[in-house]
């Protein structure tokens, strides 16, 4: 359908607001460009202007002009904006020309619709010969088309529809799974419903739907919508739970708009009732989500369980002397008292917890414990001298790939990671659990730090009463990206025996990168101490000059025989001019550039390159590749060279190929540069960490900590020293709410609470309370 516009106009999604000034209501926001009769022809455009309120993944119409800034190119000035409302005729043309319709592209659908009108399916099922004079559109393309349609019919009524409040097809298609007949009716009485039930499916995309319907302001089901909303924004920012007061501010900040006001007691009313109704939990003040709660308490109470097991054996002092005396003559070095000491609880302790920075002897003080338990109860560490009667006495653990295949290098036993051990099917639950437990006598489980409180609360449910558990990380490291920061508040509950290490002992070796982690650590490094060293060089510059001094550094160690694989660039932030995102660019420009016999695909904003070093961005366990894991693309294959005719991307990790469609390589991104966050967990030979006052917001001292310590021979920082020094004595002030501390001290200590606890574990349990999220 062509409209009668004479005005020129950019029709967009919101992809996301790039700056914003509330106070004047001044935005600059990255737009998808959807329709246009501007001569504007690219996927993307950034609008400036004056907007009251933009919500991502909405569709607005701007009218304006195009300026071309000097810095930031082409834009567009925005002088007048309406949030566009498609009519039935936009949602049909979506639901012809997607990819249900192979060959139908937007032209000749707008074709159709012109021709056929907004009950252009129901003509064409009965009428096929409807489509005959329709330009384009082949009689093979014909005949498909009406087969598809009457394959598809009752779903279209529902795709067009929701397409009319711009909800495309994949969405649609997950509504429609959901809740099949019942998803227009849904639609109309209760869109907030989809936000709970739909991944992907955000509260201001159901509000707009919402006014639309009528339905008004401070309707229950909007005011629950808005809770449950600031809960789960909550838990993404890595909190359990939200003190009362703080969430009902954030929720009158979402629901309130400027025409209307939400009274307090509404909403205080709604938690009363969704706490009675299981969609919440209230102790006062705190409001937990369900899932959260039960995950703590859940934990805390299978931690109680196991610890409170007598351990079947302990080891006579005059024992473990004499063994761990042959296991240092054999490997050549005498532990620290803390070390030993170490070694001694984990062969005695039901769960114990080993913590200290880097080159404190983690990974030796593992190997001892292996050696001095294989020894004294004759215990054999091959894993080959076992069967499924015989089960392996040692499990291994750790939350990523990488980290387990470096438990793998060191003890030269088999190591997982947590999700594989427990047998995580992808998609609804683990195989291990209370009912199905693991076997073996000691797990050890490694960068506990990265475990968040659902993964920790799993893998403490599968574990058997008899088996020892030694826990091991480093609490100075970033708290896990899921909720909670369990190893830090299980330290600070004093309830489970805890060796820290404070030894250094690669500094021994003359490494400044450990020297310099310790000093941030106990917050004593000045500015003098970052003078050149073997392994360490700041190499001070001017933000202008950032990713050129990057990319020296790069091509630098290029040419000193290092692989790109070796190098690892770590920088806290996506977006800024010397953000994640443009580092990479121009790595990839410089290690892998275009050329005329290398493929590559387009996906959204990124060029993929057979070739190009990538990052995995969720955790894929069905194809054994998880967040963080670095792979390379070693293969483009076009739609007609496979069976399954669709463009396929092969990556390949260390052991694994895995292939991507065109749809699921928004799993993956370059991995030049990755963030900090994403690197926990890795080690690289070299690392290259950019450090610039525009990371200001980001810069604290656990942050630095954690990139910096991925750096196992050299470690190269560059740019603001400034920058650098005021971060890394700035705390992390984003405290998470958790009550992993007080839970702890009252399960072991108390034990009604603990009883009352499980009792109402067990009845939440019957009432599956988690169905919802
Ligand atoms: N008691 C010791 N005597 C001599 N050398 C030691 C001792 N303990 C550890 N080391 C050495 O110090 C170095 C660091 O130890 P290890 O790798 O076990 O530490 P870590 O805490 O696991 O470090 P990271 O977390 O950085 O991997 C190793 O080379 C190790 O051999």
């Amino acid at each position: 359908m062509e409209e009668q516009q004479v005005d020129k106009f950019i029709r967009g999604e919101l992809i996301h607001t790039i700056y914003s000034n509330p106070a004047e209501h001044f935005s600059i926001a990255k737009v998808k460009v959807l329709k246009t009769n501007e001569d504007f022809d690219e996927d993307d455009l950034v609008i400036k202007g004056y907007f009251s309120e933009l919500y991502p993944g909405e569709v607005y119409q701007f009218t304006g002009k195009f300026i071309d800034h000097k810095k930031f190119g082409r834009q567009y000035q925005v002088d007048f904006y309406e949030r566009y409302v498609p009519k039935t005729e936009d949602g049909l043309m979506s639901y012809l020309s997607s990819e249900l319709f192979p060959g139908i592209g937007k032209k000749t659908a707008a074709r159709i619709v012109d021709k056929l009108g907004p009950t252009a399916i129901n003509k064409i099922i009965d009428q096929p010969v409807l489509l005959d004079d329709i330009k384009g559109l082949t009689a093979e393309r014909k005949n498909t088309l009406v087969e598809q349609l009457r394959a598809h019919q009752g779903f279209e009524s529902i795709v067009v529809k929701l397409a009319e409040v711009g909800i495309g097809l994949k969405l649609a298609q997950k509504i429609y799974q959901a809740y099949k007949d019942e998803a227009l009716t849904l639609l109309k009485d209760n869109p907030y419903q989809y936000v709970f039930d739909i991944e992907g499916f955000g509260f201001h995309r159901a509000d707009l739907i919402a006014t639309r319907e009528g339905i008004a302001m401070n309707h229950p089901s909007r005011l629950r919508a808005g809770i449950l909303y600031c809960l789960n924004d909550a838990m993404n920012d890595g909190h359990v739970f939200l003190p009362k007061e703080t969430l009902i501010k954030q929720v009158l900040e979402v629901l309130e708009g400027r025409r209307y006001q939400i009274e307090t007691d509404a909403l205080n009313q709604q938690i009363t009732e969704m706490d009675e109704e299981h969609y919440l939990v209230e102790r006062d003040p705190n409001i937990y989500l369900p899932v959260l709660y039960y995950a703590e308490a859940g934990f805390v109470t299978q931690l109680k369980r196991i610890s409170e097991t007598e351990i079947e054996e302990t080891v006579v002092e005059a024992d473990l002397l004499k063994v761990v005396g042959e296991i240092e003559e054999e490997d050549h070095l005498t532990y620290g008292k803390e070390q030993y000491e170490a070694i001694k609880q984990a062969l005695n302790e039901k769960v114990m917890i080993l913590t200290g920075g880097p080159g404190t002897g983690k990974t030796t003080v593992i190997k001892g414990i292996l050696k001095a338990y294989s020894t004294i109860y004759q215990v054999s560490m091959n894993v080959k001298d076992y069967d499924s009667k015989a089960k392996f006495p040692y499990i291994l653990t750790a939350p990523t790939g990488r980290a387990a295949k470096r438990m793998t290098e060191s003890t030269g036993l088999p190591a997982y990671t947590i999700h594989r051990l427990l047998g995580w099917d992808g998609h609804v639950g683990f195989d291990k659990n209370e009912e199905n437990p693991l076997t073996g006598k000691i797990l050890i489980i490694d960068e506990f730090s990265m475990v968040d409180i659902f993964l920790a609360n799993q893998l403490f449910k599968a574990i058997p009463n008899d088996m020892q558990v030694i826990i091991v990380g480093d609490e100075d490291q970033l708290p896990s990206v899921g909720p909670g920061q369990v190893l830090s508040d299980l330290l600070e509950s004093k309830q489970v025996y805890a060796v820290k290490l404070d030894e250094v002992y690669r500094q021994k070796e003359g490494s400044k990168i450990i020297t310099l982690a310790h000093q941030i650590k106990h917050d004593t490094l000045t500015k003098d101490d970052l003078e050149k060293a073997n392994d360490f060089n700041f190499l001070a510059c001017h933000h202008d000059q950032l990713i050129d001094v990057v990319e020296k550094v790069v091509m630098r160690a290029l040419e000193r025989g290092f692989d790109i694989r070796d190098i690892e660039i770590l920088a806290p932030m996506y977006k800024t001019e010397v953000g994640i995102h443009q580092i990479n660019q121009r790595i990839q420009s410089i290690v892998n550039p275009k050329k005329k016999d290398v493929r590559e695909i387009h996906a959204k904003d990124t060029v993929f390159r057979t070739g190009d070093k990538v990052i995995q961005l969720v955790n894929q366990p069905e194809d054994n590749v998880f967040n963080g894991d670095i792979g390379q693309i070693t293969a483009i294959f076009r739609e007609n060279e496979n069976i399954d005719k669709q463009e396929q991307v092969v990556v390949t990790f260390d052991d694994e190929d895995v292939v991507y469609l065109r749809n699921d390589l928004l799993n993956i991104t370059h991995a030049y540069c990755i963030s900090i966050h994403k690197s926990q967990g890795s080690e690289f030979p070299i690392v290259v960490m950019p450090v610039d006052y525009t990371y200001r917001r980001m810069l604290r001292k656990n942050l630095l900590y954690t990139g910096m310590t991925r750096a196992k021979q050299s470690l190269i920082l560059c740019g603001n020293k400034e920058a650098f020094l005021s971060g890394i004595h700035q705390k992390d002030t984003h405290e998470r709410h958790t009550t992993l501390v007080e839970k702890c001290v009252q399960v072991f200590t108390d034990n009604a609470y603990r009883e009352a606890l499980e009792e109402a574990i067990e009845e939440e349990e019957k009432l599956s309370p988690f169905d919802f999220m």
